[in-house]
């Protein structure tokens, strides 16, 4: 089984890679050019990947992080395209043992892009074995058992490792400091989404007007991805009431109907916001909690739920828990509680830290 192959996603607004989404190759840009958006990452990728091409070397090894849906895969494959070497792709959790990681390596020709999605996954004694990969270009195996063993040193081709994480908290420190580049993903802002958009419709046949576009955009959470599966939708709901020119009007009509509203947001979203007004006084509350009330997967609420809703400024995330903000109770139309100043103080924000709360 391939980790491409084993996900469901049930909503549509969700980041989330699912089976549904195999037409969504389609949609892939193949260059850097072709890529709308990251302009800071895709500008310093262009310097790197120039540079590495004209010193005739392997790239250096590049992280990409961020939510789920933003482009990492799409970024990687690019990366090999442009430095005009094979992409080989793999994820953490399929590489079990530090021989599956061995035969990957050796088979690679020089200046290679391997591309390891999940990196968080990856076994530790698997990520022991890639230090020295990735440092030294070198392999130190144990051969057999007990007093039999023996190590050897095997030397591999230069290469460049290119990482994806929707985690990157869980990275270990010595592992993130192993790569050279570390980008970090950002939401698409409406305008860059609405060209993401604009490409798709016409790469999928769609009369798609302006307006029309703009509406997709502006509730796919930032997310092109979630850009993708919206405007397949809306071409099905026009083909079936037979629109052939999508305006905003057949557009907003669609996502009404699949229960997207104005803000990207869709039933989970309102249901996680819910529990924590309704339930737990607007917080804090630590995700363990949330996770079961809500029975979702704490990892689909930590990657998937939260991070629109926190760059939305509808959540926080404290030291204590998640916090709606005042924002999120205008969202829901509730009165938003008092809080007394110690209880503020108490909620004070987690510095720069978008992911690294464990409440
Ligand atoms: N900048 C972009 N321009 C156009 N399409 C994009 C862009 N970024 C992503 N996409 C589209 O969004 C979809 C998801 O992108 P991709 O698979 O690269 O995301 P990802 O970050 O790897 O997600 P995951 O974390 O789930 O692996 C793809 O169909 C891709 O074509
Ligand atoms: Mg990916």
């Amino acid at each position: 089984m391939s980790a491409w192959e084993d996900e469901e996603g049930g909503r549509l607004v969700d980041g989330e890679r699912s089976t549904e989404d195999t037409p969504e190759r389609a949609l892939r840009p193949l260059s850097l050019d072709d890529f709308v958006g990251q302009k800071q990452s895709r500008e310093n990728l262009k310097v790197f990947i120039e540079a590495a091409k004209a010193r005739e070397e392997a790239m250096d090894h590049t992280l990409f992080f961020g939510p789920p849906g933003l482009g990492k895969t799409t970024l990687a494959q690019i990366v090999a395209r442009e430095l005009g070497v094979n992409f080989r792709a793999t994820s953490g959790p399929v590489i079990a043992k530090a021989g599956d990681l061995a035969a990957l390596l050796t088979n690679l020709q020089a200046r290679d892009v391997l591309f390891i999605d999940e990196i968080h996954r990856l076994n530790p004694a698997v990520e022991e074995v890639l230090y020295p990969a990735m440092e030294d270009f070198q392999l130190d195996l144990i051969i057999g058992e007990g007093p039999a063993a023996r190590s050897i040193r095997i030397d591999l081709p230069p290469f460049t490792l290119v990482a994806a994480t929707t985690r990157s908290g869980l990275i270990t420190t010595p592992l993130r400091e192993r790569f050279g580049i570390p980008l970090r993903l950002q939401f698409y802002n409406p305008e860059e989404l609405q060209s993401i958009v604009m490409r798709g419709a016409s790469l999928l046949g769609m009369n798609l007007l302006p307006d029309g576009a703009a509406e997709i955009a502006n509730r796919s959470r930032g997310t092109p991805r979630v850009a993708g599966r919206l405007l397949r939708r809306v071409r099905d709901f026009a083909a079936v009431a037979g629109v052939e020119e999508i305006g905003q009007k057949a557009a907003d009509g669609a996502l009404n109907r699949l229960d997207i509203d104005d803000r990207g947001l869709d039933a989970m979203d309102r249901k996680y916001l819910r529990c924590i007004a309704e339930n737990y006084g607007g917080g804090p509350v630590g995700a363990e909690t949330l996770a079961a009330a809500l029975s979702e997967q704490r990892d689909v609420i930590e990657e998937v739920i939260e991070p629109y809703l926190l760059q939305q400024g509808l959540l926080q995330r404290t030291p204590r828990g998640r916090v709606l903000s005042e924002a999120a109770y205008r969202y829901l139309g509730l009165a938003a509680p008092n809080r007394t100043p110690a209880e503020v103080a108490q909620m004070t924000l987690l510095e720069d830290d978008p992911e690294g709360c464990d409440v």
